[in-house]
């Protein structure tokens, strides 16, 4: 087999090797969606959607916006392949691929303004949706930049006499576009008086869970294209087969018919994002760094581990359900089984590291909340606090060049190294502790519980 380079005119050729690849005209696509952080997970999830809005012959599509200097790279991987690139769906019995052709364009911006501001300006533009990740929504420079674009071309449509735009996060936090639309709103107030005010009346900001495990590319995943159809694409995107989008059905400039391609348009999201940040997110998160001291890899080695599963599932029937309101049809139960079956997917090969990204930004949305709910209304904490321990002992003895990035665990890391000394100093407010996690005898003595055994006999000994 001829090894051939994803581009336009090779989708014959893939399609004939069979691969499944877009069959509309791309030429006729408009990009009425500006996406923000053309990462992984945009690429396995709302681009995905949008590809099957086209096969079904809509002709929404996306442009990607990169803002990071090292966003240079997808950027050029793109753009080399006619913004074409393969989305693999794996478990440990198949893997299918399909060509996904709904991102059209991509502009990188890392230092320039202009070019950012007016392509989120341009008339075309209707929704401008985000991936940016949890810690993209605090107060930083850096994030800054992001919602100051965003505030300078509403501003610049608005002049113009083009209407608002839905700005559509679609990263993990709750309230999620609330946490946009604050974002959106403070940049108003940087920019210029009164614009908060005519962007309040002319944007929406629709909060949405969305849910696929998306591990990191890999370069196996790049040979296995290379095997199976002698196609390289230099940067493929793999995803577990289970995809979920729920969203508020308040869209500003209008949207496609994203409910005939499977999204479901609801009021309650906020049910829905509690089941998946406190059943699935808390989840990763509570086993992440107990599993990077083991140290496993991937997180369905963990899930083979009888301890860690069971670890796991008491965690997540004992702490977090009871923290849950349940959605009528669907007992959150039935969610905990579908979320065990799917951190044991041997396919997709999800990484331990990934998931140990941002601590300090992930600990307090998805694990924190579930312990300040049963603190208010009893229950036991314990396995929770065993998590916590985990994240600490990992900040205190994995080198700090072999932890996974974390912008903000300086201060973390510094009360976690004195917790090997006196435990209880990590439960700290400084440590991003709520003050009624930081002010607890209770959960202060299971975290030090906790500490102590990992202290002694390692992530086993504290689980068991
Ligand atoms: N990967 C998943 O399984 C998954 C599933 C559901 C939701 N999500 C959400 O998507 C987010 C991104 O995940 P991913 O897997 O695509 O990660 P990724 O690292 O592959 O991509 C993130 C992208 O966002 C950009 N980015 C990061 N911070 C930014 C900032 N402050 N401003 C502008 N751009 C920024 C990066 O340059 C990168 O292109 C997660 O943090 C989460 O909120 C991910
Ligand atoms: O993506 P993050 O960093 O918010 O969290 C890590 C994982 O929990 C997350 O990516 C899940 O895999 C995802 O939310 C599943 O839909």
């Amino acid at each position: 087999m001829d090894v051939i380079d994803l581009s336009t005119s090779g989708l014959p050729v893939l399609a004939d090797r069979g691969m499944a690849v877009p069959q509309y005209d791309r030429e006729t696509l408009v990009p009425r969606i500006v996406h923000i952080g053309v990462g992984g997970f945009h690429r396995s999830h709302l681009a995905m959607y949008v590809d099957r809005l086209a096969a079904g012959g809509d002709d929404w599509a996306i442009c990607g916006l990169c803002l990071l200097p090292g966003d240079a790279a997808i950027v050029d991987a793109l753009r080399a392949q006619d913004h074409l690139y393969t989305l693999t769906m794996k478990t440990a019995a198949a893997r299918s691929s399909t060509v996904i052709g709904s991102i059209v364009d991509v502009v990188h911006a890392p230092t320039d303004d202009e070019p950012a501001v007016e392509r989120l300006a341009r008339s075309d533009t209707a929704i401008v949706s985000l991936t940016v990740t949890e810690a993209g929504y605090d107060d930083t420079d850096r994030n800054r930049r992001t919602f100051d674009l965003i505030a300078a071309a509403i501003e610049r449509r608005l002049d113009r006499g083009l209407g608002g735009v839905t700005v559509l996060s679609c990263d993990n936090l709750p309230g999620n576009g609330d946490a946009a639309r604050r974002c959106v709103l403070a940049a108003c107030d940087r920019r210029s008086p009164g614009l908060a005010a005519r962007v309040e009346v002319s944007c929406t900001f629709p909060n949405s869970m969305v849910d696929r495990i998306t591990p990191v590319t890999t370069d196996d995943d790049r040979r296995a294209l290379l095997d199976d159809f002698g196609l390289r694409d230099r940067w493929p995107v793999v995803a577990e087969p289970f995809c979920q989008w729920v969203v508020e059905d308040r869209f500003a400039a209008g949207r496609p018919d994203i409910a005939s391609v499977g999204a479901i348009l609801s009021d309650d999201v906020h049910a829905w994002e509690r089941y998946k940040l406190r059943l699935l997110n808390a989840a990763h998160s509570a086993i992440a760094y107990l599993a990077a001291l083991v140290p496993y890899t991937y997180v369905d080695e963990v899930l083979a581990d009888p301890d860690f599963a069971n670890f796991l599932e008491r965690l997540l029937l004992d702490e977090a359900v009871p923290s849950l309101d349940p959605i009528d049809g669907h007992p959150p139960e039935d969610y905990v089984a579908t979320v065990l079956d799917r951190f044991a997917n041997a396919g997709v090969r999800d990484q331990i590291a990934r998931l140990c990204v941002d601590g300090t930004a992930k600990m307090p949305r998805f694990l924190f909340p579930i312990v300040s709910d049963r603190l208010a209304n009893g229950g036991s904490v314990e396995r929770c606090a065993t998590a916590v321990a985990g994240w600490a002992r990992y900040l205190a003895v994995v080198p700090e060049a072999d932890q996974a990035p974390d912008a903000a665990a300086d201060r973390v890391r510094r009360l976690a190294s004195a917790a090997r000394e006196d435990p209880g100093a990590f439960v700290d407010e400084r440590a991003g502790f709520p003050p009624d996690l930081a002010a607890s005898a209770e959960f202060r003595e299971a975290f030090v519980d906790a500490f102590r055994r990992l202290d002694a006999g390692g992530p086993r000994a504290a689980i068991g």
